[in-house]
């Protein structure tokens, strides 16, 4: 029997697949069925706004033939739709993980305030790294304004905190990140959010594939696995132990699951895959990761977690 479990701040995981923030995940119904779905070990709530969002208007999500575009826009229903399903949540097998997404520095201290108030009792993903808000800049690429938002957060938040990451492409600024974040008692960062501000051409029309932003949108798929793959493995480097990884994007086999454990992710997170196939996208990926490790004669993700080997 293969193991395929892991553990957050004190959360065991028996599987170690769960949805990317945003996919499959705005409603209750949606979420219901993430948390009914073979081979998902988690599930996470849209990001969450203080109150609803209509989000971008147009068409805001293509497929692309190598992963996708959006500028979705945080369309959710607002923080206290999920934290009323999170303060009914009962399923001890998959913990909940709750994703917040404030527009301003402000706001995402107000949620978590209210979050830290509340009687929910899993874990939360601070977004630092929505691309689609027009006229807003991702955090994430704000260092000090991240320093910032975490110092003011762990002088009252204590319930298990991560954070969303945008991709970086400099290892400088995985330093740089890295520092940071090791200064405070983080239990996990998710890498990678959408590479943003991408720009597709659709050759029938001569357009941009998208509406909001002039069709600049933040790109998922296939087509970003390997600055996923980098940014997963950069931040294990850097990151203290105790900092666990999440490992997002460009998942669409098993063998993408493996390469991401491989690189030092301790869950795995699937958006665009999910958004294509739908919840029965997780059972195909968990025998495709098992025929993997068969294949290795694994039995443990422990046998080969962050074991990447460099070329020397
Ligand atoms: O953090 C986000 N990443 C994305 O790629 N899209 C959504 C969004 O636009 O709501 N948010």
């Amino acid at each position: 029997m293969t193991n395929l479990t892991a553990s957050i701040a004190g959360f065991h995981f028996q599987d170690l697949l769960l949805n990317a923030a945003g996919v499959h995940c705005e409603t209750t119904e949606e979420l219901e069925a993430l948390r009914k779905a073979t081979g998902t070990g988690a599930l996470i709530t849209k990001s969450a706004t203080p109150k609803p969002r209509p989000g971008n208007s147009g068409l805001r999500y293509q497929d692309l033939p190598l992963g996708s575009i959006n500028s979705m826009g945080l369309p959710n229903q607002g923080l206290s739709y999920y934290l009323d399903y999170a303060n009914h949540y009962h399923d001890q097998q998959k913990p909940l993980f709750l994703s917040i997404a404030g527009l301003t520095q402000a706001d995402n201290l107000a949620m978590l305030a209210d979050i830290q108030a509340s009687e929910f009792t899993g874990l939360v993903e601070l977004n630092l790294s929505c691309p689609n808000v027009p006229g807003k800049p991702q955090t994430g690429y704000d260092f000090e304004a991240t320093r910032q938002i975490l110092t003011k957060a762990f002088t009252f938040f204590t319930k298990p905190l991560g954070v969303k990451l945008p991709p970086y492409f400099d290892l400088a600024h995985f330093d740089q990140i890295a520092a940071i974040l090791n200064a405070f008692p983080l239990a996990y960062v998710n890498s990678i959010n959408s590479v943003g501000n991408g720009l597709m051409i659709d050759s029938k029309t001569d357009t941009v594939m998208i509406a909001p932003k002039g069709g600049f949108g933040g790109l998922g798929g296939a087509m970003v696995k390997a600055t996923a793959l980098a940014n997963v493995h950069g931040l294990r480097q850097r990151l203290n132990p105790t900092i666990k990884v999440i490992g997002t994007g460009g998942v669409q086999s098993g063998r993408d699951v493996y390469d991401l454990i491989l690189a030092g992710a301790d869950l795995v997170a699937v958006g665009t895959s999910l958004h294509q196939e739908g919840p029965a996208v997780f059972q195909r990926l968990r025998s495709e990761l098992i025929a993997e490790m068969d294949r290795k004669n694994y039995t443990e993700v422990d046998q080969f977690r962050n074991r990447l080997q460099t070329l020397n």
